[in-house]
């Protein structure tokens, strides 16, 4: 296993939001975490690394190859951050400063990471943009000058840039067109064939789960009410709250096996 989430709790001064939660993910799959809005599904994984905003407390155990990310301090978390585990999010614009251009983006992330030769981090930094079919002269431009879908590959690019071995997407494609968000999903499953790296993918969207996922968890209300390979939860759901969503997802409802769907689909 990469990551182990165990008996994790995240609580307000008020309530309890995420309620002694545990799942692991294996090397190099496509974990999708789903659940209705508010569940807890984006507070769970800025856990992970540490991210979770002052008022809230955690509790429990995250284990990262071993090592308990919730027991590091706020300084070794962020080494391991970009590094080893990294993020990409559905606020795409928010990830950018407006007057950097791209390149700037690229050297800030690197200096930080501690690649001091300019001369490596524009090498890398143009590899970096190619791999995500983007177009070298979109270095020199600034963010605004970019579309939403060009914006998200560059976030993808800039994620992937150190090769962590986990990345968490978190509802990555919600804000963009279907055709944009099916282009930067099909993006991340080519890049993760060529890194190897695992995926917590964090979603609403079943048709996602279903073309992408290896296996999955399914939240509510803070906790996880079922668990397991895709082709299991999809053709055989076994909690009331699952069979209601996959019914709720139109393209899901036609009790085709899963299976069969995704071989037509590829
Ligand atoms: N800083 C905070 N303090 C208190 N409550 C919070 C805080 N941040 C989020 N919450 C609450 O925690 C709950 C879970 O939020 P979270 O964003 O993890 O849900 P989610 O499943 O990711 O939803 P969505 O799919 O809409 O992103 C929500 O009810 C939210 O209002």
């Amino acid at each position: 296993m990469i990551l182990s989430i165990e008996q994790v709790s995240i609580s307000s001064r008020e309530k309890k939001i995420v309620d002694n939660v545990s799942l692991s993910i294996r090397e190099g799959e496509w974990y999708a975490l789903v659940g209705q809005s508010g569940s807890g599904k984006s507070l769970l994984s800025q856990a992970i690394g540490q991210m979770l905003p002052p008022n809230l407390q955690v509790e429990g155990n995250v284990f990262f190859r071993g090592q308990d990310l919730l027991a590091l301090s706020p300084k070794q978390v962020r080494t391991i951050r970009g590094q080893k585990l990294s993020y990409i999010f559905q606020d795409y614009q928010g990830s950018f400063t407006p007057f950097r251009t791209i390149g700037q983006h690229f050297e800030e992330y690197q200096k930080a990471h501690g690649i001091l030769a300019a001369k490596t981090r524009k090498i890398k930094a143009m590899d970096a943009l190619e791999s995500v079919g983007l177009d070298e002269t979109l270095y020199n431009r600034y963010p605004f000058q970019l579309s939403g879908g060009q914006l998200q590959r560059v976030s993808i690019a800039l994620a992937l840039l150190l090769s962590p071995d986990l990345l968490i997407a978190d509802e990555v494609t919600t804000a963009l067109d279907s055709v944009s968000g099916h282009k930067i999903l099909e993006l991340l499953a080519k890049r993760q064939k060529e890194t190897g790296c695992s995926i917590l993918f964090i979603t609403h969207d079943w048709r996602h789960v279903r073309r992408y996922a290896t296996r999955l968890a399914v939240m509510k209300e803070g906790k996880i009410v079922e668990s397991g390979g895709k082709h299991r939860i999809l053709d055989h759901p076994q909690h009331e709250y699952t069979k209601q969503l996959i019914q709720a997802a139109p393209t899901l409802g036609h009790g085709l096996p899963s299976g069969l769907q995704e071989v037509e689909n590829r």
